[in-house]
């Protein structure tokens, strides 16, 4: 079956996921029959389907008309016959029991049609065991959904035993149809890729309190401002529930041996039922506490060396058991569980000899086997990391930005953080300012389109999560709040016309960014802001400098002041924006923007942005410098070819000479 055969698709399981799994699949324009076993279970999946549809369209994520159609193409059911007859795909998300999923697949299998895949959520159980239960174990595999799956953009396709390609490939395209992102998982092995590197994290982190090598708030501290991972070790566990990633961890200890051996401490929570924030109360107290309060400053260098040995360690044994490449496991990590970078760049970074020499040492001192280096971690020391460290001449790659050449000499700059809200980390802003230099340096390029990836963020401005986890060091700080002036200053004064395409939150230092582009256009549900002041900052990257030369003094202390949020068109009304257009139209309209700079003059176009910025504080420097360039224009090229193609009314092919 090819993805041009799908059109009905059935979710069994109409709970947290199911429903979500449902609604996103219906956005994307299938009917959709979802099952479960009461109706009133049904019906409420249904409700929250249509709650979280309206949100949706409330956020202008969706129009109104869209919601209602998508909402219409879901079918709440209770009969197995009349939800699955007619399915060409069935995902299956019920409880994650064998026995329940076994029942289940049995009375399937007599209502399904012969061809129709069946793909399951699973996020614990074994593919190729769950395929057992059916008779079409080639057209079986995993589809594993994260949570929410409205927001989440990973889907986790899994290979059983027997699982076919085609079965393979149809559902990854199916998951790419409805907006997601596929990682496939080559080998059906405990824990997939994702739940696989965080739950021996999680574990790691209570062996460490445990046996009294670290507190939870060191722990804690490390993982999120030492590590820059979205929250801390034992904050993730008390948000997914510490029963959830015991019970992996559990079938992994079953499956994989000792080295998943849970810590006592994982244990006991689980015991006492504090199962974290669903309980009020795991690691952290989110009743009579203050839940989880991270302290910045409680760092702690052997944790941060057994957090990443444990990711690397992980990592290694997945590559060398072939489930996945170390491509994958740092795009699902960051998809999945919003990693900054996934594991195995971050082991690189790190230097995978220290990684080895901190589980070897970890080894000798205490013998437990969770430490015992895997064959491929060994072998990768030998080659110096995990990804190939050849270096060589091949051109300049970026992780946190991207550059692309859509054509007609624009280059286009992606700020490529959006499961960070395109947020800007100091390594983006060494990144932009490579890219400003590389673009300016290549002759075949003439204008520069910058933008942030997906529809959320623009850029949500400075990470405040790793400015925090600089230890609030003023002097530090100040360093960043240079670094940030000069990269965005070099865009401001670079030779060539700069377009901002804005879409979505354009915040604080991502606002900053784009004050120094030339022109601005944004999407009608863009919304900006300086909202330093709220969380007790000032603009720290030129703001409080270069905004007021756009909007004047009197609107600029009204955004920075105010921190408010202001919406496209109001930004329009006060200068900022040069155009606002529909949200569809924002990225064609950008690069046609782009593209028409980029057909100016380049000598001209120059020589026009030195001027302005140089009588920026100066107007006599500024008419000074508009003089000299105005008279070597005149021994330019494309100077005589401006005025000829006005002369022929033709368009002038200016070339920069
Ligand atoms: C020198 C320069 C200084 C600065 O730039 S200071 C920073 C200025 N920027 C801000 O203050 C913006 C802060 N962010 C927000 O106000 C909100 O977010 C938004 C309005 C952008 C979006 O709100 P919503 O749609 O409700 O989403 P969500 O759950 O708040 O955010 C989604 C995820 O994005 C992370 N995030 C957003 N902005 C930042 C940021 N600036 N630094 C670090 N993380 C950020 C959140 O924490 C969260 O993450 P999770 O999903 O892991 O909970």
């Amino acid at each position: 079956m090819e993805l041009e055969d799908i059109n009905t698709v059935a979710v069994l399981g109409a709970g947290n996921m199911g429903h979500g799994i449902a609604e996103v699949v219906a956005m994307a324009g299938y009917d959709v029959n979802m099952r479960d076993i009461k109706d009133e279970f049904v019906q409420n999946g249904y409700e929250q389907i249509e709650w979280s549809l309206n949100k949706l369209a409330e956020n202008d994520q969706l129009t109104e008309e869209e919601a209602d159609a998508a909402l219409e193409r879901v079918t709440p059911l209770v009969d197995m016959a009349e939800a699955c007859g007619d399915a060409d795909v069935v995902i299956e998300a019920v409880p994650e029991q064998m026995e329940i999923k076994k029942d289940v697949y049995t009375e399937l299998e007599e209502v399904a049609d012969d061809d129709a895949i069946f793909a399951t959520n699973t996020s614990s159980l074994s593919i190729t065991n769950l395929a057992e239960f059916t008779e079409r174990p080639e057209r079986f595999c995993g589809m594993h959904f994260f949570n929410p799956p409205v927001r989440m953009d990973l889907v986790e396709v899994i290979s059983g035993a027997e699982s076919s390609e085609e079965t393979l490939e149809t559902i990854e395209a199916l998951a790419e149809d409805v907006g997601k992102t596929p990682v496939r998982v080559h080998k059906d092995s405990p824990g997939f890729i994702v739940n696989r590197v965080l739950v021996p994290l999680m574990n790691e982190a209570c062996w460490l309190v445990h046996d009294d090598e670290a507190t939870i708030a060191e722990v804690d501290s490390t993982t999120k401002y030492g590590m820059g991972l979205p929250m801390g070790s034992f904050e993730l566990a008390d948000l997914t529930g510490i029963d959830v990633g015991y019970h992996v961890l559990d079938y992994m200890h079953e499956v994989l041996g000792e080295a998943y051996e849970p810590s006592p401490l994982f244990e006991q929570k689980v015991e006492d039922e504090e199962l974290g924030k669903k309980t009020g109360k795991g690691f952290y107290d989110y009743e009579d506490g203050e839940g989880a309060q991270i302290p910045t400053d409680e760092q702690s260098e052997l944790v941060e060396k057994r957090l990443i040995a444990t990711l690397a360690n992980e990592s290694a044994k997945l590559i060398g058991n072939d489930v996945a490449p170390p491509e994958s496991i740092d795009e699902a990590t960051k998809l999945g569980a919003g990693f900054p970078d996934g594991p195995v760049k971050m082991a690189d970074e790190f230097g995978i000899e220290n990684v080895l020499e901190a589980l070897e040492e970890a080894y000798e001192e205490t013998g437990h086997a969770r430490y015992e280096p895997a064959d491929y971690l060994e072998e990768r020391t030998e080659a110096g990391g995990f990804y190939e460290q050849d270096g060589g001449d091949e051109a300049t790659e970026f992780e946190t930005i991207r550059i692309e050449y859509p054509g007609d000499h624009v280059g286009h700059v992606v700020i490529d953080r959006p499961h960070r809200m395109n947020t800007i980390s100091d390594d983006l802003l060494e990144e932009l300012s490579e890219a400003v230099d590389l673009l300016e340096d290549d002759d075949e390029v003439r204008s520069i389109l910058l933008t942030g990836e997906g529809e959320q963020a623009f850029s949500a401005g400075a990470d405040v999560q790793s400015m925090a986890g600089s230890g609030a060091d003023p002097l530090e700080i100040t360093e960043l709040s240079k670094a940030g002036q000069e990269a965005f200053g070099k865009l401001e004064s670079c030779e060539m016309p700069v377009v901002a395409g804005i879409d979505g939150f354009c915040l604080g230092g991502g606002m900053e960014l784009a004050t120094c582009a030339d022109l601005r256009v944004a999407s009608e549900r863009s919304e900006f802001g300086q909202p330093e002041l709220n969380l007790g900052l000032i603009p720290g990257w030129g703001g409080t400098q270069r905004l007021k030369h756009i909007v004047g003094e009197g609107r600029a202390k009204e955004i920075i002041l105010t921190a408010e949020r202001f919406d496209a068109e109001t930004m329009a009304d006060y200068g900022f924006v040069n155009e606002v257009v529909d949200n569809d139209d924002l990225t064609e309209r950008a690069l046609e923007l782009a593209t028409d700079l980029a057909g100016g003059p380049p000598i001209a176009q120059k020589f026009a942005k030195r001027a302005m910025l140089a009588g920026r504080d100066d107007t006599d420097a500024g008419l000074e410098y508009e003089a000299s360039a105005f008279g070597q224009l005149m021994a330019t090229d494309d100077l005589m070819e401006g005025i000829t193609a006005f002369m022929e009314d033709e368009e002038p092919e200016f070339e920069g000479k």
